[in-house]
């Protein structure tokens, strides 16, 4: 199946393939929801495009795309549907999973989110100090990252109580959040697929006990998220606010549902529902366009194409979008848990590299800091720019277009590059001559030919960054159909969990660290000197 793609020549020069074609820009981009996805600026050519195309077509895309829109078991190491896009099924349109429609429970529950958080939002859900003033969503991983990053995202939409975002089980952390907040007017909300979490379950017993130093009834001022009412049940959270979904919504893939209250009471109901619709406008999108046109699949094959064929091993997401500086992170985890493995389906070994491995900063923040690398490391890392053609600050149109000009500047800059005769006459411009001239020189050269990808938005609206987030999701969906691989569990975060449980009384002097290797015996012991 690699076979063809392999053979395909990697080595062209961008600014050539431009030559060569003057509708390149056009010919090597997709427009769709209001969206502009430029991948103009990367060595693809024609031939390797419909190399990519019959490689997606090989691993049957198109028939595993129905499948889990359909709610047939694709996680098949789990034995569970994969339907994240039901949360967000607002046509209400039936989806069966084991015989029965999934459609009135996800919507009935989001009816329920909403009533709750009108409640916390006009003061009719009252702390016992009166109205809710902040809110404490505890949660890690898919429990954190989404929320965090969408309510980070809509900003300029949050009207409702503060949030604040706890999730690291250092005490540090929960310490800081809850320091200077009025436990009389704080709702904490405990989120957690599994209500096991190690982290959260100790978050949420700490801010239980701060809680309940002022407060007569802590309880009553938390809520829960989960798919397991008996656990939250013995926390002493009563059913009421309770907010379930089942387990074929992975937690990687839970912000639509319950799992992202803490955006609505942020944002309100409306503006929730809107960031749901245009997330289901890119499910329609993802399940209609053809190929060519398909934002996810397009997405997908570029990053194939970089990791798998041209071997780049990590990926910069750069989003020149202030309010996205969590999405980074937050694509860290969607992208890097769902698809780094090294076994597909049937149990045998990849044929190739899988990952990729994901990092970023915002730009223009980042420019200041590791884009050195990017533009003159010996390594090449593909570029995956995002930016809003219009800012939300209506008095600072000025910052907006000089934001969009170092984000476009950066992608010329890269492909471009700077060559040893440009170096040189920069420098003779400057004074400089002979041997010093050609050793300066040699330092302001730019090798270019740096691919770059751009995604292009209106504005970041609730709408938006619903498209936005599902469009990574199916990319993330198309890459694992290509790798052979199951997307949606992660078996490999275990072991560190379970080596934890056992190390915890070691580190607690209950237990010995002998039969432990050399290494961890010299930390254990090292520590032990210190506390
Ligand atoms: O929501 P929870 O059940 O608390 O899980 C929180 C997180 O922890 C796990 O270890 C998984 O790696 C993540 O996929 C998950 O999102």
């Amino acid at each position: 199946m690699w076979t063809k793609v392999k053979a395909l020549d990697t080595d062209q020069r961008i600014v050539d393939l431009f030559e060569n074609d003057a509708d390149r820009a056009a010919n090597f981009s997709v427009s769709a929801l209001d969206m502009l996805f430029d991948y103009s600026k990367t060595a693809m050519d024609v031939a390797a495009r419909d190399a990519l195309f019959e490689l997606a077509n090989a691993a049957k895309l198109a028939e595993k795309r129905d499948a889990m829109f359909a709610g047939e078991t694709i996680n098949d190491t789990e034995g569970r549907a994969v339907l994240h896009t039901a949360l967000r099924n607002l046509s209400g349109d039936p989806i069966i999973v084991d015989g029965a429609d999934v459609m009135p429970d996800v919507l009935a529950t989001l009816d329920r989110m909403q009533a709750f958080s009108d409640d916390v939002r006009n003061g009719a859900f009252q702390g016992q100090g009166g109205k809710i003033t902040d809110v404490v969503n505890i949660g890690i991983g898919g429990s954190d990252l989404g929320p965090a990053m969408a309510t980070l995202a809509l900003a300029p939409y949050h009207d409702g109580p503060n949030l604040h975002y706890v999730s690291n089980v250092d005490g540090a952390h929960i310490a800081d959040t809850l320091r200077g907040l009025n436990a009389e007017t704080t709702l904490v909300v405990v989120a957690s697929k599994t209500f096991t979490t190690i982290e959260t379950m100790t978050n949420a017993r700490t801010a239980m006990a701060w809680m309940s130093e002022t407060v007569k009834d802590p309880a009553a001022q938390f809520a829960a998220l989960s798919t397991s009412e008996e656990k939250t049940a013995a926390m002493g959270i009563p059913a009421a606010r309770v907010f379930g979904f089942e387990d074929w919504v992975g937690g990687r893939y839970s912000l639509w549902g319950p799992i992202g209250l803490g955006i609505m009471i942020a944002v309100g109901g409306d503006a929730f529902r809107a960031f749901l619709r245009g997330a289901e406008a890119m499910d329609r999108h993802f399940r209609a366009a053809e190929m060519h046109e398909n934002l996810p699949v397009m997405l997908a094959l570029v990053g194939i194409w970089h990791n798998q064929i041209c071997g780049h091993a990590t990926r910069a997401v750069l989003p020149y979008d202030q309010r996205l500086s969590r999405l980074p992170a937050y694509l860290q985890q969607l992208e890097m848990e769902s698809n780094g493995k090294s076994v597909q389906m049937d149990g045998s070994d990849v044929a190739v590299h899988t990952g990729p491995i994901v990092w970023g900063e915002p730009g223009t923040n980042g420019q200041h800091a590791f884009y050195q690398l990017i533009h003159q490391g010996s390594r090449a890392v593909p570029c995956e720019f995002l930016l809003a053609a219009e800012g939300h600050e209506e008095d600072l149109v000025h910052q907006h277009q000089l934001l969009i000009a170092n984000c476009l500047a950066q992608s010329e800059a890269l492909m471009k590059g700077r060559s040893l005769e440009e170096a040189r006459a920069l420098m003779v411009a400057k004074g400089f001559a002979g041997d010093e001239l050609e050793r300066q020189a040699r330092h302001r050269v730019f090798p270019g030919n740096r691919p770059s990808t751009t995604l292009l938005y209106p504005k970041l609206t609730p709408e938006m960054l619903g498209q936005i987030i599902a469009l990574y999701e199916h990319r993330v969906f198309v890459e694992g159909v290509i790798l052979g691989i199951n997307s949606y569990d992660q078996w490999g975060v275990e072991l560190g969990k379970e080596l934890a449980t056992a190390l915890q009384p070691v580190v607690e002097g209950k237990a010995s660290v002998d039969g432990k290797d050399g290494s961890t015996q010299a930390l254990v012991r090292y520590i032990h000197t210190r506390t």
